[in-house]
């Protein structure tokens, strides 16, 4: 196997008194597109500028194509995407592209990129007349433009109407399909379940789990249904077979986990109806990656 794109071992960042990132090792394979998943705050930006080089870690180790962060020639091989502006607010959206363009020995077509991107028509508009996500899709260019071997993608599409979302997820994919490495945040997990090969998920600093999409949301199915909150789930429980689990979450959601197939299916709907409880939205499905994210970052604000 090729040595990672990324490789992060024990990293620590402080801010004052607060340790934004608490040990966080993981490794991003060359190639793959690898998603770093974690509540507000939890140190996903951190991790990633240090990786950039624009920031220092108090402690750890990271390497960046085999390299530090700091080294000068992974400018020419890794593209950076950021979460924040980083252009100048009266640049033309076409000039800002093409004079990136410079900065690179083999670069893209800048008018191919934009056209690409659906930018086309706004070549001569400065970035502070573009829309949110026609900023977000401008520096999405700007890190794509010089052919990197590897990019650094912090919340892609924040801001992306879900035109521009598909289109950048085709993008990645695209991407993938070349052999470039990708490590992107995210806040959507659907977007984390489509597109990466590898997630970690960071909380408090540190890493909570790590897997494929299927690894992390496993094999197991589970009956969902809705119905009026606070049904008596220690009632329910005693009439499905033992090893079987039952929660609300959030209220007036219900979630049975444990053998599901059409026995418990027929035992749930006639304990319903026995309590004259009528369901809705009765489904069964596989744990999402959400759910495994709100299980083991919790549900309260940060
Ligand atoms: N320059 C800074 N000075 C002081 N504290 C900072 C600085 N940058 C980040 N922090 C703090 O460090 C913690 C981690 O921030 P970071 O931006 O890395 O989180 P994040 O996971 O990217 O969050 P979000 O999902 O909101 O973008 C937060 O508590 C944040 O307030």
């Amino acid at each position: 196997m090729s040595s990672p794109a990324v490789e992060v071992v024990d990293l620590v960042k402080r801010y004052g008194r607060l340790t934004a990132v608490d040990g966080l090792s993981f490794a991003a394979e060359s190639g793959a597109v690898t998603a770093i998943l974690g509540p507000n705050g939890a140190g996903k930006t951190t991790t990633i500028e240090i990786c950039e080089g624009f920031r220092q870690a108090d402690g750890g180790t990271v390497r960046v194509l085999g390299l530090p962060p700091s080294r000068r020639e992974l400018r020419a091989r890794v593209g950076i995407m950021p979460q924040t502006g980083g252009v100048p607010p009266a640049m033309r959206c076409g000039e800002w592209l093409r004079l990136v363009a410079r900065f690179h020995a083999h670069p893209l077509d800048p008018g191919a990129l934009l056209e690409r991107l659906g930018l086309a028509a706004h070549a001569r508009t400065p970035y502070r007349r573009l829309s949110g996500g026609q900023q977000q899709r401008l520096s999405l260019a700007a890190a794509l433009i010089g052919r990197p071997e590897l990019v650094f993608l912090d919340e892609p599409t924040a801001g992306m109407d879900p035109q521009a979302r598909r289109s950048c997820w085709d993008l990645i994919g695209e991407l993938r399909a070349a052999g470039v490495s990708v490590v992107l945040t995210t806040h959507f997990m659907d977007e984390a379940e489509k597109l990466a090969d590898h997630v970690v998920i960071i909380d408090r600093g540190r890493v909570v789990a790590e897997g494929t999409p299927a690894e992390l949301t496993g094999a197991e199915r589970q009956l969902r249904f809705r119905a009026r909150p606070g049904l008596n789930l220690d009632e329910l429980l005693k009439a499905l077979p033992a090893g079987s689990a039952a929660k609300e979450s959030p209220a007036g959601h219900y979630i049975i986990e444990g053998d599901v197939g059409p026995e418990l299916l027929a035992t749930v709907t006639a304990w319903c109806a026995a309590e004259g409880v009528t369901t809705e939205d009765l489904s069964i499905e596989r744990r999402t990656l959400e759910d495994v994210f709100l299980e083991l970052t919790g549900r309260e604000l940060r």
